[in-house]
């Protein structure tokens, strides 16, 4: 819904970020995974925004999903990330959700990571087909809040407190990492309509 509202007042871009646990394991807490694509786990099972009747004022029925996250977008977000000195842990990847609110087990981690995903959260995937539906741009990423745990002999857990906690050591350098990509975005913007 919030997504919609946004395109009534006539966004173009939702830019979106999540918190999330890292499965490849070359991720790092502290890292930041530009997302190429998605896995809706949760629509497997029923679960998807545009179910219902389909509002034709927002887009079409069937949608494609198979170009969700803007290529040029993606590019650039690495070249800014090189400009910030960012390029060492900026990686790119497939993300994917559970519904929650627990954090996942490790077999099901390990399913996931044998599907090919290499971040896990508990959001963002809603929004990015429902702006895709009403044909905004749309590109996300990740923020690695903690490794994800494919072992039984591990003694570690994950907790929210841990991820609030990354996510403020990270927020100076999220901010100036969103902020040059909205910059880059409105300049491109400006070129187009000026
Ligand atoms: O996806 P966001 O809201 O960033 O946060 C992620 O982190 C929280 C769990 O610690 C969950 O809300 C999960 O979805
Ligand atoms: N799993 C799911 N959601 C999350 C995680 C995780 O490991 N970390 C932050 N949000």
């Amino acid at each position: 819904m919030p997504v919609r509202v946004m395109k009534l007042l006539g966004v173009t871009h939702l830019v979106a970020t999540n918190a999330a646990g890292g499965l490849n394991p070359k991720f790092e807490v502290g890292d930041i995974m530009l997302v190429k694509d998605h896995i809706n786990l949760m629509g497997f099972a029923g679960n998807n925004p545009l179910q219902g009747p389909n509002d034709e004022r927002f887009g079409p029925r069937f949608p494609p999903m198979n170009e969700a996250y803007d290529k040029t977008l993606i590019r650039e977000a690495k070249r800014i990330a090189k400009e910030l000195g960012l390029e060492n842990i900026v990686h790119e990847g497939c993300y994917t959700y559970l519904g929650g609110p627990n954090f996942e087990t490790v077999a099901e981690l390990k399913m996931l990571s044998m599907l090919g995903a290499d971040s896990v959260g508990m959001s963002t995937v809603h929004e990015v087909i429902t702006g895709r539906h009403c044909d905004l741009t749309v590109m996300a990423f990740s923020l690695i809040t903690n490794k994800c745990i494919t072992a039984y002999d591990s003694n570690d857990n994950p907790n929210h407190e841990e991820v609030m906690d990354v996510g403020k050591m990270r927020q100076d350098v999220l901010k100036l990492f969103v902020q040059s990509i909205v910059k880059y975005i409105k300049q491109t913007e400006d070129s187009i309509n000026p």
